[in-house]
């Protein structure tokens, strides 16, 4: 491991103490240790009952006790947590560790932000939290316009990258909000993330139909005659390798997956159900178009299991082995 990385660990944000983040982060502590240092920001009381942690206070401690137990830069929050019912009392806290987090990755003093799950129903409740999702919270903490949800497979050959250009948002205003400007931003953004973090000098990149079958010729749809194939035909003829509008629904499996670096979809699910089904203990999302790496791990809070033990780790242990590499390959 480079002395930077020592240094500089991952940064983990607690997410929703009453979720499965805390009990996940001790997991990935026990099967790391200190081969991938990591600093959990959160309360030490969220852990369960048992795990080994060191306190420390700041991150370049890391790497010095990630051997003896999980390293902990304590956030103490005003209540108890209490498996699968949020506390709206540690909302605020939650938002907060999320902006210290990002703080600290600002500063150089992490090498990337891993983010545990939120529940954004709660925030919201709890402390008014007026964002989608981290996502926008963070293009808002790092003052960036636009940025881009990826999700990206570990354990699918070939792998699967799916970009969401409309995110969290009724199906019912998506039509609206995918415009050509948001495909063209989203294109541009993700060939950027391709690029720099995956390491493809010219990435391929295919364009989902809005409608069945692509539209069919106007027969089920038009936004594919209306706008989407000159706007594909345009940021072709500027030099991005893209395909498309294709039709999603025989654009996920292995063969279609050989065609391209990353495909981008118009909606949430249509590009979150190939990728979950695909991947879903592998799964990890990335923000493209921040000024630091931010990893999370591909599902929610998962309340209905949360503070049982069968919470399943891989797919945090994916976020930060990919957060990691990501943030070793900026600071090269
Ligand atoms: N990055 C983030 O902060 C994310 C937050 N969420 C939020 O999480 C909350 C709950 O969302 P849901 O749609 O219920 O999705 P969810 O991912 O929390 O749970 C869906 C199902 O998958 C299971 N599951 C999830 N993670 C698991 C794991 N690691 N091991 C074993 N089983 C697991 C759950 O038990 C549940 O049955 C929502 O508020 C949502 O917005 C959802 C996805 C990502
Ligand atoms: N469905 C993905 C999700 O909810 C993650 O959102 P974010 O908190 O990473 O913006």
């Amino acid at each position: 491991m480079s002395s930077r990385a020592l240094d500089c660990p991952v940064i983990v944000s607690c997410g929703d103490p009453s979720g499965i983040g805390p009990e996940l982060a001790a997991r990935a502590w026990e099967h790391f240790g200190a081969r991938l240092p990591f600093v959990w920001i959160g309360d030490p009381a969220h852990l369960p009952r048992g795990t080994k942690i060191r306190e420390i206070s700041q991150p370049s401690e890391a790497s010095t006790h990630a051997s003896a137990g999980l390293p902990v830069l304590p956030h103490p929050f005003p209540a108890a947590a209490e498996p699968g019912k949020p506390d709206p009392a540690n909302a605020r806290a939650v938002i907060d560790v999320i902006a210290r987090g990002v703080d600290l990755v600002m500063r150089g003093q992490g090498s990337a932000l891993c983010t545990a799950p939120i529940h954004k129903k709660a925030l919201h409740d709890g402390a008014g939290f007026a964002f989608p999702g981290h996502t926008e919270f963070l293009a808002h903490l790092a003052g960036v316009d636009r940025v881009v949800m990826m999700l990206a497979s570990s354990n699918a050959t070939p792998p699967l990258r799916v970009v969401p250009a409309t995110i969290h948002i009724a199906l019912a205003d998506v039509p609206t909000a995918f415009t050509p400007q948001l495909l063209r931003d989203t294109v541009r953004i993700t060939a950027q993330g391709l690029r720099r973090d995956f390491g493809f000098d010219t990435p391929r990149i295919a364009v989902a139909g809005l409608n069945p079958h692509a539209g069919e010729g106007g027969a089920m749809g038009h936004e594919e005659l209306d706008w989407m194939n000159d706007e594909i035909a345009s940021l072709r003829a500027e030099g991005y390798a893209l395909s498309g509008p294709l039709p999603a629904d025989t654009l996920f499996h292995a063969r279609a997956r050989q065609t391209y670096d990353a495909v981008i979809c118009a909606y949430h699910d249509q590009a979150l159900i190939p990728i979950k089904t695909l991947d879903f203990d592998g799964g990890v999302n990335i923000t493209l178009g921040l000024p630091f790496v931010r990893t999370s791990p591909d599902h929610g809070t998962a309340y209905d299991i949360a503070g049982l033990g069968r919470a399943n780790p891989a797919s945090l242990i994916a976020a930060l082995e990919m957060a990691a590499r990501m943030g070793a390959a900026r600071g090269a």
